[in-house]
Order: structure tokens, then sequence, then C-alpha cells
């Protein structure tokens, strides 16, 4: 257990503006980062918590504290053998100050005097960055660089327990690290508009966006932070905020403009809306249908506004109620199981997951995963499809679970798949977060005889 220190005020002398600010900055971040650290809370919910309750930070400060929270997390792999101790001491004080130089933030006068808070310390002497640090082996340069005593490598910047679990190529390590610890773009998804018309409404509201290659709704909308609710094509229902790997899924269903379908994990709806979405793409009076299913009401009640303010009609709920199918058996065209996971592919988005969660995260819903799959799977008609989803970069949650269901359920068949990105035929797609600047995800087809 991390025990909050007394404030840093009592051990270190702030003489300019800057420095006090600093001290006062390092007093919100440490207090955020044990909270995350003690509640096993994931950190976006415990700032947002934090920022309700805190009116008094202006954009400036939410930016600072925010920023060097999440940079914390994203390069603790290397940190935690600099900060072993349980106080805002020297050790905090260099880590904030790598973590600006590691990203190159832009407040100087803060980095500055963390480094100089640090630097009281004779077991450091840092000092910034001479040049840009571009990639994770440049960062990990630096770091050798800055401590004569402590050695780095880029593997360490995931936990030991993710290497082992997620079967990772040797050829694809490097890129794959590069990418956990970059933030993806946030991507978007245009529903009811066209691409390009969706880019032009979004110029309108002074947003770039830019149409992505590979599916012809998709957009890319940078990494800036927006507050969609008073964005138009938002309000509208014309935009849906969908990262492209979760669109994989999507068009991997396919689903035709006449067809049922059964989204039976659907939480509040990103796959329904997308699904909707394709079916009246290929027609505005599209015959088809979708039910949501989850075990939780609230995110169905989401779903249901989403799909109102999107003005799409086809879409029904029915919540699981017990183990029995919420709907008819061998009644769809397609049946969609996007199952709870680890969510191991979303650690881009959220640095800290990767450091809250240990391997049974991985390892104890495999089980679940199979259960909720082979239950579902009794709703897909002759003929019909069933798409398996996961946001999990681990086998065991993936190939293992689609395996045992078709080892105990012949009537299903694999579909080959063509991967969206690499046009590689596959029999199972994983998405890897640095093939086009995504979350990871996983997805199988099977088709019943
Ligand atoms: C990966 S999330 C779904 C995300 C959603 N499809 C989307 O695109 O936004 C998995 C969902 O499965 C639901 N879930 C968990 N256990 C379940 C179960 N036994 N049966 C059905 N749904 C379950 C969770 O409530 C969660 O909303």
């Amino acid at each position: 257990m991390v025990e909050p220190s007394s404030s840093p005020q009592d051990a270190f002398q702030a003489e300019t503006p800057a420095q006090k600010r600093a001290l006062s900055y390092s007093n919100t971040i440490y207090q955020l980062f044990v909270s995350v650290m003690n509640e096993k809370l994931p950190a976006d919910r415990i700032v947002g918590e934090y920022f309700r309750t805190h009116k008094k930070h202006g954009s400036k400060d939410r930016r600072v504290i925010r920023e060097s929270l999440f940079a914390l997390f994203r390069w603790w792999g290397w940190l935690k053998k600099i900060h072993t101790s349980e106080q805002q001491d020297t050790s905090w004080f260099a880590c904030l100050s790598l973590v600006a130089e590691l990203e190159a933030h832009k407040w100087p006068q803060f980095s500055d005097a963390w480094r100089e808070f640090a630097n009281q310390s004779p077991e450091f002497n840092l000092s910034p960055a001479t040049q840009a640090l571009v990639s994770v082996s440049d960062r990990c340069a630096y770091l050798n660089q800055q401590f004569a005593n402590i050695s780095f490598c880029d593997t360490e910047l995931l936990p030991e327990w993710f290497w082992l679990l997620a079967e990772v190529d040797n050829s694809d390590k490097q890129a794959i690290i590069e990418a956990m610890c970059s933030r993806p773009p946030i991507w978007g998804r245009a529903q009811t508009i066209t691409q390009q018309q969706l880019i032009a409404s979004l110029a309108n509201d002074e947003i770039t966006a830019v149409a992505n290659e590979y599916f012809d709704d998709a957009v890319s909308l940078g990494h800036k932070s927006v507050n969609f609710n008073a964005i138009t094509a938002y309000q509208r229902g014309e935009l849906e905020i969908q990262d492209l790997g979760s669109q994989v899924i999507g068009q991997i269903c396919a689903p035709k403009a006449d067809e049922k379908w059964w989204d039976t994990c659907s939480g509040a709806g990103g796959k329904t809306l997308q699904l909707r979405s394709l079916m009246l793409r290929q027609g505005s009076s599209a015959q088809g249908s979708i039910v949501s299913s989850d075990i939780r009401r609230k995110p169905l009640e989401e779903l249901t506004k989403r799909a109102k303010r999107a003005g799409f009609n086809g879409i029904t709920t029915a919540p699981w109620k017990s183990e029995a199918l919420p709907v008819n058996a061998n009644a769809f065209d397609g049946v969609l199981v996007d199952a709870p996971c680890s969510c191991t592919g979303t650690w881009r988005r959220n640095p800290d997951m990767r450091w809250l969660d240990d391997q049974s995260v991985v390892t104890d819903k495999h089980a679940l995963q199979l259960d909720i799959l082979t239950r579902s799977a009794n709703a897909v008609k002759s003929q019909g499809q069933l798409v398996y989803a996961t946001c999990s970069l681990s086998p065991i949650e993936n190939e293992q679970v689609v395996n045992a269901f078709l080892a105990a359920n012949t009537e299903f068949e694999l579909q080959t798949l063509t991967h969206p990105f690499t046009g590689e035929q596959t029999q199972m797609l994983s998405i890897w977060p640095h093939e086009a600047d995504t979350d990871g995800m996983f997805v199988a087809k099977m088709k019943k005889h």
C-alpha cells in the first residue's frame, strides 16, 4: 500500500512562483497517482472525479496534471526503478521531470523546477534531453545516460506477464512497444452522412478530420481533446466516436440490408450502431433489424438514446435476465458476441491498467467467454454467421475460446477473413495497435451449416 506523504512544501523550499506551482502540481499528481494505485480504479475515472470536485483548476492546470499523470503510467515500467520509495521525495521529482522530457511537455518552467528539486539529492544529476526523443529507443538511451547505476530496456514498459500471455512475434516486439507507449488518435465514424460530408461539417466546427484509407465511413480526429457534446455532427448523431480497431468488427460482420442481427454483449451500443449504419448505407429503407442485449441495463438505456440521436429505426433491446436466451433460438442471420475481456488491447488509451491488473485479468474470463459464445450460438439460424470479438491481445481469450467452441459445436465452421489493413488472408484476425494506429482487437467469424 502506497501512503500519501505529507506535502513536499515542508521539505522543499520554493523560491520562485514557478517552483511554488510546480510543488502544488506535484502534490496533486502524487495524490491522484496514489489513489489510482491503491484503489485500483481507472485513472480516467479518478481524474474525472477529482476535477468535478475541485473546480479551482483552470484548463492549463488540468492539462499539466492530467498529462503528467498519464505519462507517469506510460513510462512506469522504467520509472518504478527510480521511484522506489513511498514519499514525495527527490526520486518522485526526478520522475516528474523525466516524464516531461520523455513526452516533450511544453511547460519547461515546471519541469525545470522538478529537476532542481530532484537534483537536491546527490543521487541525481539530471539534465534535459539535448535532442528530440523520437522513438522508445531514443528515450531508453536518454534514461540510461542519466542513470549510471540503473539499466533500462524497452520491454520493461509492459508488464512481464503481458509478454508471456500475448505470444508476440519477436519481429513485432519493438513496433508493439512503440504503439503501446503512444496515444492513438480519436477515431470517428460517419453515420447517416458520408465521410466527406462529416469532414466538412467538422471543419465548420473548427475540427480537422482526415478520411481513413481503409473504411469509407471512418475519420481520424487527431489527438486534441474535444468536447463532442458541443459539436454539431455529434449532436445530430452523424458522428460516433469509435476506435478504428473496433470498427473492424462491424466491417467483418458486414450485415446485409435486410438481415436480422443480435448483438449479445452490446454495452452502450458502439457496434450495434455501426451494424445498423452499415445496413442503412446499402439503402435508406433497409429492412434489417438488430436486437441488443447486455446484463447491465444502464448501457442499454444509453444505446437507446444514441440510436434516437441518429434517427435509427430497427434497433430493439432485450436484456439478459438469466442464463436463458433473451431472444428466439435459431432466428438470426448474424450473432455478434463482443465478449467481456481483459481489454489489454485498449492499454494505449488507459496506460494505468497495465500496472493495476495482473495476469488473472487475462486468464480468469476464458470460461465465461466460452459460455456466452456457446449460449449465444443457439440464436444463429442455419447458414447464419456467428462473430466472436474481444479487445484482448491474448490467445487465451481469443483463439483458445474459438477453438474450444468449434471442438464442441461441429455445425459451425470458421470463415477465412481478409485483414483490412494488411490484406493478408487469415482464419482468425488479430488487429495489432501498430498496424493502423488503433486499439488492439480480435475477431473470428463462423458459419452455421
Ligand atoms: C466488450 S464490452 C461490449 C462493448 C460494446 N459491444 C461496444 O461496442 O461498445 C462487453 C460487454 O459484455 C457485457 N457482459 C458481461 N458479462 C456478460 C454476460 N454474462 N452476458 C452478456 N453480456 C455480458 C458487459 O456488461 C459489457 O457491456
